[in-house]
């Protein structure tokens, strides 16, 4: 009788919980709703509304019509080709795109127009979403540059700017030159004999490892050898696996708990130790160094070490402060993080654009004779003495930013929470576009291609960075975004750019890189997919954080007479 009682009066209370949840669920489903319908009766363009799934069906429609690996970053082109399906009334997408995805995201607002975006970056710097904490915290607890907000950052990237300052890079152009040296030599090895293609095999592995060399020689002066060693260094097996749990978080949908397991969790920690051991005896060598000894060569993380009582003034180089080191820590492993992948794939699509582009390879390969001199083999002494010389090639750095114009791998999604209120406006448009429950979103792909500020937006025309003001491709530059904007933008953005040269001179007059779909098919057999393709091409963006190219880029080379 009495467990009866008991029994029921717990099952009263879970009925009651259960109730509370669905209104509670329901009622924030209204709000969400709503708030779509009051922007749509202030006028705004609002993409179709559904009471029951938000914008959800439009997300179905895009992975409906795509390969099922295709990158997000992707939804922005696509939209853009469909605007008179979602907009009869437009001819072009609206500057702020709303997308209620509740509940199985927060909710986005993809910004088009680069005035628009340069609101909540530069003018107000808007906190980032909540995502990039997630995403970030299985690796560096978020006391790192990528996550971590407020004076904490602030504090942090005034520490590591000079680090990555053109002139401190410069003077590390030696080492950075023996790596891409080492990328040359990988791909010689693998082109075929006399002047014939060679196998098939994924340029993104190599430029994956080229890459990780290089932000581990720059940051801490430690030499992976990524790029030759036949696995995995404990430091990238640890880094990548830890990926795979940020992916997790990030995948994970809000209605969703995390999926994380208790083995997951231990997992973590296990790769953050590994990846601890090899950065820690490096930071304390560095701390040991007598920093006055070469006053030349400073290595990101030499330059970071200067600041080290000035968070406690006991610490010293001889006694460092521990939340010191670990913060030094957490910071490599975003660099390391962040200044791998993005690199890696723009090098690929760098070697595409000018393999679809012969006419500019051509170009190129003239500027690098001209500057570097007529035998491709002198241009890594020539740059070894006069490292200034990678300034003076205009076309090579029109290349590479026409090349991350048309592609870009990332962009920033901010957080409006803190700014009630908010709105964004827009050139040419009388209205006010609120924030309120929206992340603005930089939409670098269709930023980047947006009609009203770029001549022949889809065509690869390193050109239109030599035009004048006046000429008819002369673009406007507020609208080049693909290190994001305002003091939140990329740190690493000259590593980048150094990084692009280099293989751009040490590689155009050497090889040719083509893409290899059929030799690649052959060797997948039953595994390959021919008939994924957008816009008619194989290569196109994967991946569900930054852009990947699609199968790693199957590609042959060969080397040039
Ligand atoms: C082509 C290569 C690269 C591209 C396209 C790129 C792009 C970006 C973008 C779009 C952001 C803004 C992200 C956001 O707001 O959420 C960013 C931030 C960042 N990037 Fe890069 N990046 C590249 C290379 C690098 C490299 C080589 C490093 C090396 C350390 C690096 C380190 C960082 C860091 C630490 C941030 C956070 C900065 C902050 O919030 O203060 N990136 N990058």
């Amino acid at each position: 009788m009495e467990l009866h009682g008991i029994t029921g009066t717990l099952l009263r209370g879970v009925g009651v919980l259960v109730a509370a949840v669905v209104i509670r669920f329901l009622y924030r489903g209204y709000i969400e709703r709503s708030r779509v319908r009051s922007l749509k009766a202030q006028g705004i363009p609002i993409l179709p509304h559904s009471l029951l799934f938000g914008h959800l069906p439009i997300f179905g429609d895009f992975r409906a019509e795509h390969p099922p690996d295709v990158s997000i970053y992707v939804f922005h082109l696509w939209l853009a080709k469909n605007v008179k399906r979602y907009f009869p009334e437009l001819d072009k997408l609206p500057p702020v795109i709303y997308l209620d995805l509740w509940p199985m995201a927060d909710s986005l607002a993809p910004v088009v127009d680069p005035v628009a975006a340069s609101q909540f970056t530069i003018v107000n710097s808007l906190p980032k979403s909540s995502g990039v904490a997630d995403f970030m915290d299985p690796l560096t607890g978020n006391v790192d540059l990528v996550s971590s907000e407020g004076e904490l950052w602030k504090k942090w990237r005034s520490r590591f700017s000079p680090g990555f300052s053109p002139r401190n890079l410069s003077a590390l152009l030696p080492e950075l030159i023996e790596e891409v040296q080492v990328f040359v030599n990988g791909l010689k090895s693998l082109a075929g004999k006399n002047g014939e293609w060679g196998p098939v095999f994924q340029l993104e592995e190599k430029t994956t490892n080229l890459t990780f060399d290089i932000i581990v020689r720059a940051s801490v002066d430690l030499r992976l050898h990524e790029q030759s060693r036949p696995t995995p260094s404990p430091l990238k097996k640890a880094l990548m696996e830890q990926l795979v749990f940020m992916g997790m978080t990030a995948n994970a949908a809000r209605v969703l708990p995390s999926f994380k397991m208790p083995w997951d969790y231990a997992a973590i920690k296990r790769n953050n130790r590994a990846i601890r051991d090899v950065l820690l005896p490096q930071i304390e060598e560095k701390l040991q160094s007598d920093f006055h000894t070469d006053q030349k060569k400073k290595t990101i993380v030499d330059l970071a070490i200067k600041y080290i009582d000035k968070d406690d003034p006991n610490a010293s180089r001889e006694k460092p402060d521990a939340e010191f080191v670990d913060r030094l820590i957490a910071n490599l492993k975003s660099f390391i993080f962040a200044g791998h992948d993005t690199t890696s794939t723009t090098i690929c699509y760098m070697m595409k654009e000018l393999q679809d582009n012969p006419d500019c390879l051509e170009k190129l390969r003239a500027e690098h004779d001209s500057v570097l001199g007529p035998n491709p083999d002198d241009a890594t002494n020539i740059l070894t003495a006069s490292p200034h010389v990678l300034y003076s090639l205009p076309y090579t750095l029109a290349v590479i930013k026409e090349t991350l114009r048309l592609h870009p791998l990332a962009a920033t999604v901010r957080s409006a929470k803190a700014a009630p209120g908010f709105s964004l406006t827009a050139p040419g448009s009388p209205l006010r576009y609120p924030m309120d429950g929206f992340g603005p979103w930089l939409a670098a792909p269709a930023v980047q291609r947006h009609p009203d500020y770029w001549p022949r937006p889809d065509a690869f025309l390193p050109g239109r960075w030599l035009a004048a003001e006046g000429d008819p491709l002369y673009a406007a530059r507020e609208a080049w975004t693909p290190f994001s904007l305002g003091p939140r933008n990329c740190v690493g953005m000259e590593l980048a750019m150094i990084e692009l040269r280099l293989v751009a001179v040490l590689v155009a007059r050497t090889f040719d890189v083509g893409e290899a779909w059929g030799k690649w098919d052959q060797r997948q057999g039953p595994k390959a997919t021919p008939t994924h393709m957008v816009n008619g091409e194989r290569l196109y963006g994967i991946g569900n954080g930054t852009v990947h190219p699609k199968d790693g880029m199957p590609v042959h080379v060969r080397l040039r007479a």
